[in-house]
C-alpha cells in the first residue's frame, strides 16, 4: 500500500497558526449569527442571500484565486508560464464545451470541482500548519479530502434540498432550459444515498485517523474542523454558506499556508523573476481575460440570466463560471505542477 511521508508540527509561526484560529472564529461567528437570526424568527430573503454570495465570491474570492496563480507562476520563467496558461485555457474550453453538450454532467463536474478544491486544498493547509500524521496512505488522504470537501456540497445537498435543487435547475437552464427535469425525479434518492455514503466516509475517516494517529492533537484538529464544517453547512442556508466559505475559510487559510512555507521556497532565480511593474500588468491582464471569458460564456449561452431576478441569476451564472476556471486551478495549477503548485508544501 502506498505510504505517505508525514511530518509533525508543521511549518510557520504562531502568527500563521493564529490565522487558522481566526478561520474557526469567523465561521463560528457566521454560524452563531444565523442561529440567533433563526431563533429571533428573522429570515433572509433569497435576493439578500444572493447578494452576500456574490460579494463573497466575486469581490473577495476571485481576486484571491488570481493572486494564487501569480504567486505560483512568479519566478518560474516564460516557457513554463506559457505552457501553464495554454493547458489552463484548453481545460477551460473543454469544460465550457461540456456545459453546452451535457449541462447536467457539467453541473455534476462543477460540484465535484468545489468538493476537490475544498478537500485537497484544505488538506494541504493541515500539512503545512498542523501536520497530518494520522493520514498514512494515499487512499486515506483521498478519503480525508473527500470528507473535508464533501462538507461544502454534499452536506448542503442533504440539509437544504429545496434551494440546492432550485439552483441546480438555474445553473443547467443557462445552457439548456428544462434539462434538469430529466434527473429531478431521482434527486431525493440520490441525495439520501450520497448523504449515507458521506456519513460512512466521515466515520471511517475519523476512526482510521484515530487508530493511526501519532499525536492526538493533530487528529483532534482534523476531526474538530470537519465537525465544524458539517455543522456550518448543515445549519447555514446553502447560498450564504458557500458564498462565505470560499473567501472566509478556504482563501484565508491558504494565505496562512503561503506565509508559513515562505522561507522554505527555493530562492528565486533573478533572471526569471519579473519586476513588480510586470506583475501588476500581468494581474490586470489576468483580470481582463477573466471578465472577458465570463462575457464570452454569457454571450454564447442561450439563457445566461436563467431566472427573473438578476441577483439569483447572478449566483447561478457565477457558480458555473467559477467552476469552469477552478477546474484547471486544481488540475493544472496544483496536480500537474508537481515541482511547486498552488498548494505547495515542501
Ligand atoms: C449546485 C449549487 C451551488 C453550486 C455552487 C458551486 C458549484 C460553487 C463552486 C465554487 C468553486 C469551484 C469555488 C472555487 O473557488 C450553489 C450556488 C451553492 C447553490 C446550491 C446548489
Amino acid at each position: 500500500m502506498a505510504t505517505v511521508e508525514t511530518r509533525i508540527g508543521g511549518f510557520g509561526t504562531d502568527r500563521d497558526r493564529g490565522l487558522l484560529s481566526a478561520s474557526w472564529i469567523v465561521l463560528i461567528a457566521v454560524l452563531i449569527g444565523v442561529l440567533l437570526a433563526q431563533w429571533a424568527n428573522v429570515s433572509m430573503d433569497m435576493r439578500t442571500q444572493a447578494g452576500i454570495y456574490l460579494f463573497g465570491m466575486v469581490v473577495l474570492n476571485l481576486p484571491y484565486g488570481g493572486y494564487e496563480h501569480m504567486a505560483n507562476l512568479r519566478s518560474r520563467g516564460l516557457p513554463f508560464g506559457t505552457r501553464y496558461i495554454g493547458l489552463y485555457l484548453l481545460l477551460v474550453a473543454g469544460f465550457i464545451a461540456l456545459f453546452f453538450a451535457a449541462p447536467v454532467v457539467g453541473l455534476a463536474l462543477a460540484i465535484a470541482v468545489a468538493v476537490t478544491k475544498g478537500g485537497h486544498g484544505g488538506l494541504r493547509v493541515l500539512d503545512a500548519l498542523v501536520s497530518t500524521d494520522h493520514l498514512r496512505t494515499k487512499p486515506q488522504r483521498g478519503l480525508a479530502a473527500f470528507v473535508r470537501g464533501g462538507t461544502v456540497m454534499i452536506v448542503p445537498m442533504y440539509f437544504w434540498p429545496g434551494d440546492f435543487a432550485a439552483f441546480s435547475t438555474f445553473m443547467v437552464d443557462i445552457f439548456r432550459p428544462g434539462a434538469f427535469a430529466a434527473v429531478a425525479p431521482y434527486f431525493t434518492e440520490f441525495r439520501v444515498a450520497l448523504g449515507g455514503v458521506f456519513a460512512a466516509a466521515v466515520g471511517v475517516h475519523a476512526g482510521l485517523g484515530f487508530v493511526r494517529r501519532e499525536a492526538l492533537s493533530t487528529w483532534l484538529v482534523d476531526v474538530g474542523e470537519t465537525a465544524l464544517l458539517i455543522l456550518y453547512f448543515a445549519l447555514v442556508p446553502v447560498v450564504i454558506a458557500v458564498g462565505l466559505y470560499f473567501p472566509l475559510w478556504y482563501s484565508m487559510r491558504q494565505s496562512a499556508r503561503v506565509e508559513a512555507i515562505r522561507d522554505e521556497l527555493p530562492s528565486p532565480d533573478p533572471e526569471s523573476t519579473p519586476s513588480l511593474h510586470a506583475v501588476v500588468i500581468a494581474f490586470v491582464l489576468g483580470a481582463i481575460a477573466t471578465f472577458g471569458l465570463a462575457a464570452l460564456v454569457a454571450t454564447l449561452a442561450p439563457n445566461p440570466l436563467s431566472t427573473n431576478d438578476p441577483l439569483v441569476s447572478g449566483v447561478a451564472f457565477f457558480s458555473v463560471f467559477i467552476s469552469i476556471i477552478a477546474l484547471p486551478h486544481v488540475v493544472v495549477g496544483s496536480w500537474l505542477d508537481t515541482d511547486r503548485g498552488i498548494w505547495y508544501v515542501p
